[in-house]
């Protein structure tokens, strides 16, 4: 890929010093490199974006909505290469990969139809109780946006940003990871094939040192950003110095709440899909389990049974039995790394290892779901995100109690409320220091929805229309009638 930046309405070649290599984790082989951009061409990238910005800012809200349905259906017809790249470079299995694109379609479709109603919005009177005035409120773009995101969901957690930041007449900076540096690419395709006016749209990829050169820049007017802890507190530092506004999507430690009156096939299910898919790697994942006394010595031999049937393999396109996997391999070798070493710290504190508990001994970056039980709230593993597929269970006797170890976290990202009893399960949910919770469900993510923590967990929510606000400055223009 000798192309792979794409600013000011051209594809251009990396000028960076960093050579980021595109790696199948199921292989633990690169098959793709490409070097980074240098912080000139972030540079170049804003400044294309800072001179689209007056007239995408002016343009209509109906053609700012034709351009996104044309996101929509574009994303649409690249459906089985968009696949094919996820399951390659991430390790999704197929069905995953496949929800991925659903979610970035359904996205840029939604955002389409809330520009679409953005000129009924606009001006819109105040009631005021004061006599001799009127005033009326316009919601104007906030203006050139940088986005950075990271690799575990790469279209979609791009397709969060971009839709509603374009929706909004931002014109924006993408930097994707460096873990997968060629699957948002493809937004810069499509920007070209619809004629996205020239540097509305930009990408520039790299490591920490093009995302720095982002955060860091004195012509951006806000930061949305997607990602660690350690790096979201970095890019509100230098959002800081500029005193300029920030979005944070953060990690979590989210808990998974089964009550007794549960059924214990249903709850096994969102267990492990909560801790399963993306192999864990989901700052959502609902990786403290709380199980009520009652049910707890049914539930733990069942769950560690069928954390132990789990089919965890390649999801490669090229092996035949892609279509029969759970779990792929974990993303990265950092990842996997990362994961072993919380592995030998279960081992150092002789947790009570149901399932799993060491990376798999075979070609790639693959772990074995893990279950401990009655993990002490003290653990590293109770309470840091591990970012794989390693859940950590404990009782409890009542509801009160359940509440209490569920916010007992400095994350506050989701929940979820196992729970036959509706009125508990609200209760329950209502008491939840985080920004959503499922009831009985999958972690079902649904565009007109808000996304996003309470906490450390992050600042500011995506999607819906709080996603469509944090891309707008809101004026008021206030008349005296006298
Ligand atoms: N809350 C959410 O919606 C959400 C969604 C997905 C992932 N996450 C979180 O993301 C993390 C995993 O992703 P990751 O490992 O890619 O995160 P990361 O923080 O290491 O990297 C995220 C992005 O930041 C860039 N970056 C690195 N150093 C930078 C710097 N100094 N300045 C600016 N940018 C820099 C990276 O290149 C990457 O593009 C987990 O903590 C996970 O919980 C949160
Ligand atoms: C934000 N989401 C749900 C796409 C992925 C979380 O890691």
């Amino acid at each position: 890929m000798n192309t792979p930046h794409y600013i000011a309405g051209r594809w251009a070649a990396g000028e960076g010093t960093e050579i980021l290599s595109v790696v199948d984790p199921a292989l633990a082989q690169p098959f793709a490199e490409l070097r980074a951009a240098s912080t000139a061409q972030v540079d170049q990238a804003v400044a294309a974006a800072r001179q689209a910005l007056p007239a995408w800012k002016s343009s209509a809200p109906a053609e700012r909505a034709r351009y996104l349905s044309g996101f929509a259906a574009a994303i649409g017809g690249r459906r089985d290469a968009l696949i094919e790249l996820q399951m390659r470079n991430n390790g999704k299995p197929r069905h995953e990969a496949e929800v991925d694109i659903d979610d970035a379609v359904a996205t840029f479709a939604y955002y389409a139809d809330l520009a679409a109603g953005l000129a009924d919005q606009q001006n819109r009177p105040v009631a005021l109780a004061a006599p001799g005035f009127s005033s009326h409120t316009r919601l104007e773009a906030i203006g050139v946006v940088g986005l950075i995101v990271p690799w575990n969901f790469p279209l979609v957690t791009s397709a969060w940003k971009i839709a509603p930041a374009l929706a909004a007449g931002c014109t924006l900076v993408l930097k994707p990871s460096e873990v997968t540096p060629l699957i948002e690419l493809a937004y810069g395709q499509i920007a070209d094939e619809l004629g996205l006016p020239a540097g509305v749209l930009n990408i520039v990829g790299g490591k920490a040192e093009v995302g720095a050169a982002l955060s860091a820049h004195p012509q951006i007017d806000k930061l949305s950003f997607t990602g660690s802890n350690a790096v979201g507190s970095r890019v509100m530092h230098s959002a800081a110095e500029h005193c300029r506004p920030v979005t944070l999507e953060l990690g979590g430690k989210s808990a998974i709440i089964v009550f007794d009156e549960c059924d214990v096939d249903q709850a096994i299910e969102w267990i492990i899909a909560g801790i399963c898919w993306n192999a864990g790697q989901m700052c959502s994942a609902t990786s403290r389990l709380l199980i009520q006394n009652g049910i707890a010595d049914t539930l733990l031999p069942r769950l560690a049974d069928a954390l132990n049937a789990v089919r965890v393999g390649n999801p490669h396109v090229g092996n035949p039995l892609n279509e029969e996997i759970d779990m792929g391999p974990l993303s990265s070798e950092a990842q996997w790394h990362k994961v072993g070493d919380y592995l030998a710290i279960g081992q150092q504190e002789q947790l009570n290892c149901l399932a799993g508990g060491q990376p798999l001994a075979r070609q790639g970056w693959f772990v074995a779901p893990t279950l401990y039980a009655d993990v002490p709230t003290d653990s590293r593993l109770w309470n840091e995100e591990i970012f794989g597929p390693v859940l950590c269970a404990r009782r409890f006797d009542s509801e009160a109690q359940a509440i209490d170890l569920a916010n007992d976290s400095r994350f506050g990202l989701v929940a979820t409320v196992a729970s036959a009893d509706l009125q508990r399960a609200e209760r329950v949910a209502a008491a939840l220091e985080v920004g959503h919770v499922w009831i009985n469900s999958v972690q079902a993510v649904f565009v007109e929805t808000s996304w996003g923590g309470t906490k450390g967990s992050g600042i500011g929510r995506e999607l819906g229309p709080w996603g469509l606000a944090a891309y707008q400055s809101v004026k008021h223009v206030t008349r005296c009638l006298g």
